[in-house]
């Protein structure tokens, strides 16, 4: 439903993927190539019509508000919004109850799919998705998400919202983003428990940057060529039929990953966790970096061809060490509307 009138009075049950950020992390912030595949951990969302307000109830970071529609609107005219050229009309009560799979703040990407899941349901409830449009319709949600990040974070790259609406692997740059096939790729995602917050991280790379600009920017570039090596490697990986071929592009893969670390310590976004699990993974045969902003969250083991035995001592090294390990396979579908009347 849309428009100032129309009274909507049905429910809308959506869901989002979190996210992995092979490659690519901060230096994206700046223009350069990033590749992410999608979550099998998800953010679930039900909007559903409300009588005369609007609720929000997130159970999983323990907030619960409503607002009468009449301050929402005294709101709405304060802000300007009715001049914005591309305002959706405020018109109808709404509850929204969302429920996450995934840990905030920790680099698995909580906020995009918070993002994702808030503007396609609302773009859904109110009509504005039209049938058959699949593509068309996932950058509308695409973008109404990413609006929500810059609320958020302040200055995203745009990838998080992009997985997350879209799914699979997502190929990005200079805020466009393609399609990735994906191969089988296992990992452990591991928990460093170490709190750390998205916006600070990029401001100490931004500072770090302005400091030594000649020494920062090869590494940003660098960073570039990895992610384009990365996703090469995914393809290849995609596209093997022989043990040989597969075998070759997961050595490449598992060597871009610790590549790829070493280009993130020195940006300054590592962390004493962070290194201990690398260093943990690598006793074991494995490679490991950080995903996301860094800083403590979480790290990705790739499994590569590793044993099943190499694999569980390795789970086991970490979780002695007080880690947490989920073992899961990347590339998972991205938003999806489970019900909509
Ligand atoms: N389930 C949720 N309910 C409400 N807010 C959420 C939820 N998930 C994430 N958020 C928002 O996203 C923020 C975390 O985002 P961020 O720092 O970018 O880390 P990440 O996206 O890697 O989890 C939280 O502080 C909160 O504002
Ligand atoms: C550091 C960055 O590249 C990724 C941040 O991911 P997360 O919020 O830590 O999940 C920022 C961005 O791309 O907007
Ligand atoms: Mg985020």
């Amino acid at each position: 439903m849309s428009g100032e009138d129309a009274s909507w009075s049905g429910e809308v049950r959506v869901s989002a993927p979190g996210k992995v950020i092979l490659h690519g992390e901060h230096s994206v912030v700046y223009g350069k190539r990033a590749v992410a595949l999608g979550l099998d951990l998800r953010t679930h969302l039900t909007v559903s019509a409300a009588a005369d307000s609007v609720s929000l109830c997130l159970p999983d970071v323990d907030i619960s508000k409503t607002w009468s529609l009449e301050e929402l609107r005294a709101l709405w005219k304060q802000m300007g919004g009715a001049q914005a050229p591309d305002a959706a009309p405020l018109a109808d009560a709404q509850a929204a109850l969302l429920r996450s799979q995934l840990p905030t703040g920790a680099g698995l990407g909580s906020s995009a799919a918070y993002a994702v899941c808030l503007s396609g349901a609302l773009l859904t409830s109110q009509g504005r998705l039209d049938p058959g449009e699949g593509r068309a319709n996932l950058e509308k949600v695409c973008r109404w998400a990413f609006r929500s990040e810059q609320i958020i974070h302040g200055t995203p790259s745009g990838i998080d919202n992009s997985i997350c609406t879209y799914g699979g692997a997502v190929n990005f740059k200079g805020g466009a983003s393609t399609p990735v096939e994906v191969p089988p790729l296992q990992v452990l995602l591991v928990n460093t428990k170490v709190p750390r917050s998205t916006k600070a991280l990029i401001s100490g790379v931004r500072e770090r940057r302005e400091r030594h600009p000649s020494a920062i920017d090869p590494i940003l570039d660098s960073l570039d060529a990895l992610a384009e090596r990365g996703i090469q490697a995914l393809h290849d990986l995609a596209s093997a039929t022989r043990d040989q071929d597969r075998a070759a592009a997961h050595e490449t893969i598992a060597e871009l990953i610790e590549i790829n670390q070493g280009l993130l310590c020195a940006l300054g976004v590592s962390h004493p966790s962070l290194d201990r699990l690398v260093a943990l993974a690598q006793a074991n045969g494995l490679r490991a970096k950080l995903t996301g902003a860094g800083g403590g969250g979480f790290g990705i083991v790739v499994e590569g061809l590793a044993g099943k035995e190499d694999v569980a001592k390795c789970c086991l090294d970490l979780e002695t060490h007080g880690y947490q390990v989920w073992r899961t396979r990347l590339g998972a579908p991205g938003f999806t509307i489970h019900h909509a009347q």
